[in-house]
């Protein structure tokens, strides 16, 4: 393995991608305008690259090319590299040729609410499986790769959004008295029931008020232009989940699951729940998969552990990776700062960003049909 404490710089990456050209076959794929910002941790390299949605397989070969070019530069221990579809925005390249910020870039009204380019639900077959936590973290990896992210907290009956971006005292302004602004932390935007009404009253509403509610947080705030709308769904398959991914335009879902047997058994409901009503399931995250103990370092499977990598593979669907169980995924939550946020450059931030790579790329690669297989006579 190489030596992490050699771990290259970003412009030592991007040195060696010069002799890639971009999208368009000539200009350096650095000053090509499609580069995201890359991001080195530990020797590992995460970047994407903005294609044309319907030239994202033909340009299969760029990103291998960049791979292998970045997998050549020593100290390089591993690299991801996601095609991400194009922005509609005929926007120039920043100067230097970087992508330009995800502010000035416009969205589509392709995923039916205006200016935000895609839905994604993130949800779970039971409760307290850390949905909430990987919605906020993969959240903030999704904006740390160049997307400008919003975050609706559908858990209508225990709203967690407040609490993890510190704002359970925050109230959301109203604009002309007509739409919501939302609030905002990292960069992302954010509405939650719970910025609104107390959690009590909530609690005691019935299935069309949730419905009614959660229709108002999704076209109501002004979101303004967003790459991804991450959707904190309430846990669990029963109608009030099932009625949400049937209205709300989603483009994947994304399914959280812990190791037990029990959780396994709930999530593959979530996953037929979700292809039933043709949703494509993004993948399933394993969540505190294993423990590192913080005393010797040792790792004990405690429920098991690769449950929900072999169920995915068994449902056809991409497994998304493992998040151990660890203090300070639990403790950065709590203070309001998920741990995304509060370490950066530590090694869970990166097992969130390989995570939201994957759904990045889930998403920019179009749902095609089923194969029909054909019988020659
Ligand atoms: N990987 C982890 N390591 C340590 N603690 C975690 C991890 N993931 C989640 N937790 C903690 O577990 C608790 C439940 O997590 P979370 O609220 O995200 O679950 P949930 O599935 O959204 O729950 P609910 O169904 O109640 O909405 C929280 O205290 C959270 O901080």
């Amino acid at each position: 393995m190489a030596d992490q404490s050699q771990q290259p710089t970003e412009d030592v990456i991007l040195a060696a991608l010069a002799s890639i050209p971009g999208p368009d076959g000539r200009t350096p794929l650095p000053r090509s305008g499609a580069l995201s910002e890359v991001v080195v941790h530990k020797g590992k390299v995460y970047f994407s690259i903005q294609v044309d949605a319907a030239r994202a397989s033909r340009l299969e070969p760029l990103r291998l090319a960049a791979e292998n070019a970045v997998r050549a530069v020593p100290g390089v221990v591993d690299v991801l590299v996601s095609l991400t579809e194009e922005r509609a925005a005929t926007e120039a390249p920043a100067p230097g040729g970087r992508r330009p910020g995800p502010k000035a870039q416009a969205a589509t009204t392709k995923a039916g609410v205006p200016g935000i380019r895609h839905i994604i639900a993130v949800a779970s077959g039971k409760g307290g499986v850390g949905k909430s936590t990987t919605t906020a973290n993969l959240a903030l990896a999704l904006a740390r790769i160049g997307n400008r992210v919003g975050v609706l907290d559908a858990d209508i009956y225990g709203p967690s959004v407040p609490k993890l971006f510190d704002l359970s005292n925050a109230r959301p302004e109203t604009v002309e008295g007509k739409t919501l602004k939302p609030l905002t932390a990292h960069g992302l935007a954010l509405m939650s029931i719970g910025f609104l009404v107390d959690q009590e009253a909530a609690m005691i509403w019935r299935g069309p008020m949730v419905m009614s509610a959660l229709q108002q947080m999704l076209r109501d705030v002004a979101w303004g232009d967003l790459d991804i709308l991450v959707i904190d769904m309430p846990p669990g398959t029963g109608d009030a989940q099932l009625t949400i991914a049937q209205t709300v335009p989603l483009s994947g879902a994304v399914i959280v699951s812990t190791p037990q047997d029990l959780a396994l058994i709930d999530a593959r409901r979530g996953v037929t729940m979700f292809e039933q009503v043709a949703i494509p399931v993004l993948g399933i995250v394993e969540n505190m998969s294993y423990f590192v103990c913080p005393h010797c370092g040792e790792r004990s499977d405690i429920f098991g552990h690769g449950g929900a990598r072999d169920e995915a593979a068994r449902r056809g669907v991409p497994f998304l990776g493992d998040i151990p169980l660890d203090m300070a995924i639990r403790a950065t939550s709590d203070a309001g700062q998920p741990i995304v946020a509060a370490e950066p450059d530590g090694p869970h931030a990166a097992a969130y960003l390989a995570i939201a790579q994957q759904v990045a790329t889930g998403l920019a690669t179009p749902q095609r049909p089923p194969p029909r297989i054909v019988i020659e006579q």
